[in-house]
């Protein structure tokens, strides 16, 4: 580290920081402790395996083989602890290095359906990119419109107007957050009074500009009068479609143009609309292909591996250009298309049209090797680590102002269908080309390989899960014991490691700023994931393979319902629907206060007590599954709002339990 302070010393000083966590040592020994817990058990269920013709045998091996499954995948989940580290960047350096000379930014925004993806949030979202603290000429944001809704563009060209208000704005009073929504949503500190006054004009603005908008998608179409302001609207004729219409690009604002200032006279960054050419006979490439056409358009960790998470992220272009990365590469900041810089308006938005073609990319190696790559619905993991296998070194930096914030899913029903196309695309990565362990092999970190395959294998750890969440609780409604008493030295690995592993989980999350509550629920929610999505992402993935279905991407719906929100405020998960998925939580939770209650009737009134002892620990697991599932009781059968489980589920639900009450275990 050098001196702070201006001259040639100040130029050269490092950007960032990088610093090891604290502690990693003493967690390495504590890692050992339980790796040896973890052996223990699997030592006690080979050794202890009941013989050939007495009840229970199958059970026992199942359980060895569902917990030696918990013990490797939890031997990779250690490639994320084992080196932890943190970075922390020096911002005022970066502007002494570089001065006037830093790079152009392009920044990309996807929608793909206005009714779930509504246009006022997304032009919230492009509105608080545009007003960046960023020399706007180096700033481009771009829209890609995959529903190719003339609501959309519409919503863009307010936006586009009312920049000019809301970006000079923003600079004057150094307002955060920069999304108009999410600021006029919060109370204001009425002191000063010229604030106060150019706060209440603004936000006037950005009301009535709300409201025309939501007219517009209220009435379904654009009015005609605004229609003819615009000549963008002619390219939405009879024909055009969601899924068959030609490419529409329109630059809106064009950095380029002298004249393209706010309101005081301050330029404005580029803002470009784009629907990509949708033809039925031609693959779309969901995201992936929305952000390809982007990149053409634009010109545009511990293991040095940090996932690229699709949303949040920033890449320099070399590296998504399929650059290889190497080591004579000076982060050459300025590297900028010159070629367009004589087209006009018209022009540009005719080669742009082209790019965004679905000819375009064919016989070409955009998808493949260059942009983000196709065929797997999580294009954004597949392509970081394509990106790193390349060289090239990625950092995750978590600041305490949040630089991005996004829309989470408010109901159980879209959590569950996200993480399943998440855990489906990232089986898939495993089973593809792209399996990070011969893939990455010599290219990356053995720890980085390792730290990727704990995501690609949430999938196939739904069936251990499952395992163990029905088989046990099934013997202890039998009175059959699958554990070792609590006077057997056996008892211990699997209280250490029941102990241990739950403690360092809510150090974890304690040590995150979350609460003891947010980790309880954390479980809750872990189970379900894994028992539901997982378990048919695994599915669908299979079927894949097989070749009996294709790959899908089904949007998270952003639309929050008013009520729904209010539950979701309160805590109250939201169930609400008569998916399969529901039936599957709703059938295990009935499944665990039947054993539960059916095993200790059994303890207590048939064994008369003697089998306590060593069906202690089934009770315990039994009764933690219950207490999980407290949520999923209260919506079977006290809870009477929109939210609830649907009776027909309990139904179902019930026939489910009944039939695995009749399960012989062998
Ligand atoms: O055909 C499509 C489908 C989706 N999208 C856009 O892709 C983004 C992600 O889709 P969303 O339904 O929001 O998925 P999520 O699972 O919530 O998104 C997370 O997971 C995705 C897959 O890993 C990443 O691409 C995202 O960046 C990340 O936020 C959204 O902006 C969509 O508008 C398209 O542009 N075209």
């Amino acid at each position: 580290m050098g001196k702070g302070g201006g001259g040639e010393d100040a130029v050269m000083l490092p950007l960032f920081e990088t610093k090891e966590a604290r502690f990693r040592g003493a967690y390495k020994v504590f890692a050992f402790t339980v790796f040896v817990g973890i052996f223990f058990i699997w030592v006690y269920r080979l050794t202890h395996i009941p013989r050939a013709g007495e009840q229970g045998r199958w059970a026992w091996i199942g359980m060895f083989m569902a917990e030696l499954c918990f013990g490797l995948y939890w031997i990779l989940t250690q490639s994320c602890r084992f080196k932890v580290v943190y970075n922390h960047p020096f911002k005022e350096r970066l502007s002494n290095r570089y001065k006037d000379k830093l790079p152009s930014v392009d920044i990309f925004v996807c929608t793909a359906d206005p009714k779930m993806e509504q246009p006022t949030m997304v032009i919230n979202t492009v509105l608080s990119v545009m007003s960046y603290n960023y020399p706007p000429e180096k700033l481009g944001v771009y829209l890609s419109d995959d529903g190719g809704s003339d609501l959309t563009f519409y919503a863009l060209i307010e936006a586009s107007n009312f920049s000019k208000h809301w970006i000079p704005f923003c600079k004057k009073f150094n307002v955060e957050p920069r999304s108009p929504g999410a600021y006029f949503s919060q109370q204001i500190d009425v002191h000063d009074i010229k604030y106060a006054q150019e706060w209440l004009a603004i936000k006037k603005l950005y009301k009535q500009m709300e409201n025309r908008i939501d007219l517009a998608i209220e009435m379904g179409e654009i009015p005609k009068e605004i229609r003819d302001q615009h000549k963008g609207f002619s390219e939405w004729n009879s024909k055009v479609t969601k899924q068959d219409h030609q490419s529409i690009v329109k630059i809106m604002i064009d950095g380029r143009d002298e004249n393209a200032v706010d309101i005081y006279g301050g330029q404005l960054p580029t803002l470009v609309y784009m629907a990509r050419e949708k033809r039925l006979q031609w693959s779309h490439n969901f995201k992936a292909g929305a952000m390809n056409a982007l990149v053409e358009l634009a010109g545009i960790g511990g293991y040095g591996a940090a996932l690229y998470c699709g949303t949040g992220c920033l890449h320099r272009r070399e590296s998504l250009y399929g650059k290889v990365y190497s080591k004579d590469y000076g982060g050459e900041l300025n590297v900028e298309a010159r070629i367009n810089a004589d087209k006009t308006v018209n022009e540009l938005e005719e080669v742009s049209k082209f790019l965004a073609n679905c000819s375009y990319e064919k016989d070409t190696q955009w998808g493949k090797k260059m942009g983000l790559i196709y065929g797997c619905p999580v294009e954004d993991v597949v392509t970081g680590l394509a990106i790193q296998c390349r060289g090239w070194k990625s950092l995750y930096y978590n600041p305490n102002r949040k630089a991005f914030l996004g829309v989470a899913p408010t109901t159980l029903d879209v959590v569950l269908v996200q993480q399943k196309r998440w855990s489906e695309g990232m089986f898939q990565i495993f089973f593809s080309k792209y399996c990070p362990f011969t893939y990455g092999h010599g290219k990356i970190k053995l720890g980085a390989q390792m730290g990727y395959c704990m995501y690609l294998l949430w999938a196939p750890i739904s069936f251990p899960t499952l395992y163990y969440v029905i088989v046990p609780p099934l013997c202890l409604f039998h009175g059959i014991s699958l554990f070792p008493q609590v006077e057997s030295i056996w008892f211990w690995p699997f209280a250490y490691v029941f102990v241990a592993r739950n403690a360092c989980s809510i150090a974890e999350t304690l040590n995150c700023g979350d609460t003891l509550k947010a980790w309880w629920n954390g479980q809750r929610i872990w189970l379900i994931r894994r028992t539901t999505s997982y378990f048919f992402g695994f599915i669908d993935t299979i079927s894949r393979q097989l070749g009996l279905s294709e790959t899908t991407f089904a949007i998270t719906t952003k639309v929050v319902i008013e009520d729904v929100l209010k539950r979701y405020e309160e805590e109250v998960i939201e169930f609400g629907s008569s998916t399969i998925m529901v039936t599957i939580i709703a059938a295990l939770a009935l499944l665990h206060i039947f054993c539960l209650i059916g095993g200790i009737k059994k303890i207590f009134l048939d064994l008369e007590f003697i089998k306590l002892d060593q069906l202690i620990l089934q009770v315990i697991l039994s009764l933690l599954l219950v207490m999980i599932n407290i949520p999923v009781y209260q919506a079977l059968f006290i809870r009477n709002d929109e939210g609830r489980i649907p009776s027909s589920i309990l139904f179902k639900s019930v026939v489910l339990v009944s039939l695995a009450g009749l399960i012989p275990i062998v």
